[in-house]
């Protein structure tokens, strides 16, 4: 029997792009300084939270098969944190959680962190908690330097970890071909590749963020493009030497410009429209280049509620024949 009322809710959360990923030195603490533009992409994972005496996870869609079921999951430390936060047991938190995936897994497009804003936010409700946007971001940047982003969506300037977000102005929805890769790459492998790449080779970094900034008000996405730079794309690229002809297949495919996505090995393309990024893609799955190819704009909303049982709705009026 259960010991709660049941009340799913599901809450779908977005994929990320880093525009611009300015990359600095290693901290003390291992992590790296950075000064980053995130874009939320309508590649989406859908998250649903069930309140269930029979607790589990289970995770479907894109890579299903290399996602952690276990406490390792992001989703089961999202519940972990808020319980602790909360003052329930953490061994004992009652909830069954489906992840439905359409974020390439170990990407580069922060699919794990986009599974923990959604249980945030989908807890959150569930246990009536009522907290607040910035109560969230704090516990988000405590599971990961993606998570607070995954949360807010749009288009972000981040620093620090990453974790520090102000909102940029993006006047224009942009469109972009997605290529996935057959294998994921670690993150922390490619910033200790990054670092290594430094060493030998000296300290070849991007320039500042101020012109990217300029070129999203403007909503020019040919402007954008000349902008876009990723200190870690030469990393992936070092670790996946095939990368490099990804990147070359989808502008001679006519994207505007292409860029591997944060960590990698997902390249993204940005195209002149939503007509070309179809054109695009469709060519660039026939160039044997990458596992499969999606279409996807952007900026989109972070992680947001889809739909939860009416358990506080008034009952509709029945309407008769
Ligand atoms: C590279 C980026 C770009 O947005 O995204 P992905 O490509 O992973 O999606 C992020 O910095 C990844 O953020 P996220 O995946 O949340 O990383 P975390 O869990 O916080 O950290 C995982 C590991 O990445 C490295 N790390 C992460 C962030 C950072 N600013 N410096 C780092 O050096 C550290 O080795 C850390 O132990
Ligand atoms: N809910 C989750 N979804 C995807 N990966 C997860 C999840 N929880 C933990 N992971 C682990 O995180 C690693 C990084 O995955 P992901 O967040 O998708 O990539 P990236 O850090 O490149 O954006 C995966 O290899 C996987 O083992």
């Amino acid at each position: 029997m259960l010991s709660v009322v049941p009340t799913p809710i599901t809450v779908r959360v977005p994929a990320k792009v880093n525009l611009h990923l300015s990359v600095g030195d290693a901290r003390p603490d291992g992590y790296h300084e950075l000064v980053t533009v995130f874009q939320a992409l309508s590649l989406t994972d859908d998250v649903t939270v069930l309140a269930s005496d029979e607790p589990g996870l289970e995770v479907k869609g894109e890579g299903a098969d290399s996602v952690p079921t276990g406490p390792e999951n992001l989703a089961w430390k999202a519940v972990r944190l808020l319980a602790e936060h909360s003052g329930r047991d953490p061994e004992d938190p009652g909830l069954r959680i489906s992840i439905n995936k359409g974020i390439p897994v170990a990407g580069g497009m922060a699919g794990g962190s986009a599974d923990a804003a959604a249980t945030l936010q989908a807890v959150n409700q569930l246990w009536r908690l009522e907290l607040g946007r910035d109560e969230l971001g704090d516990l988000a940047g405590k599971l990961g330097s993606d998570v607070p982003f995954s949360l807010q969506g749009g288009t972000a300037l981040g620093t620090g970890r990453g974790e520090r977000l102000v909102p940029v102005l993006a006047r224009h929805t942009f469109h972009w071909v997605i290529a996935l890769d057959k294998e994921g790459l670690s993150t922390p492998g490619v910033y200790g590749e990054l670092d290594r790449l430094r060493a030998e080779n000296g300290n070849g970094r991007i320039g500042e963020v101020e012109p990217l900034l300029e070129a999203l008000a403007s909503g020019d996405p040919r402007q954008l493009a000349l902008l876009l730079g990723n200190d870690l794309q030469s990393a992936a690229v070092s670790l996946r030497p095939g990368l490099r002809r990804t990147l070359r297949a989808g502008v001679q495919a006519g994207a505007l410009a292409g860029i591997v996505s944060g960590s990698g090995p997902t390249c993204a393309f940005l195209c002149t429209d939503a007509d070309e990024a179809v054109r695009v893609a469709a060519e660039l799955s026939g160039a044997g280049v990458c596992r499969t190819v999606r279409v996807a704009h952007g900026p989109v909303p972070g992680a947001k509620v889809v739909s939860e049982e009416p358990a506080d709705r008034p009952t509709p009026p029945q309407v008769h024949a």
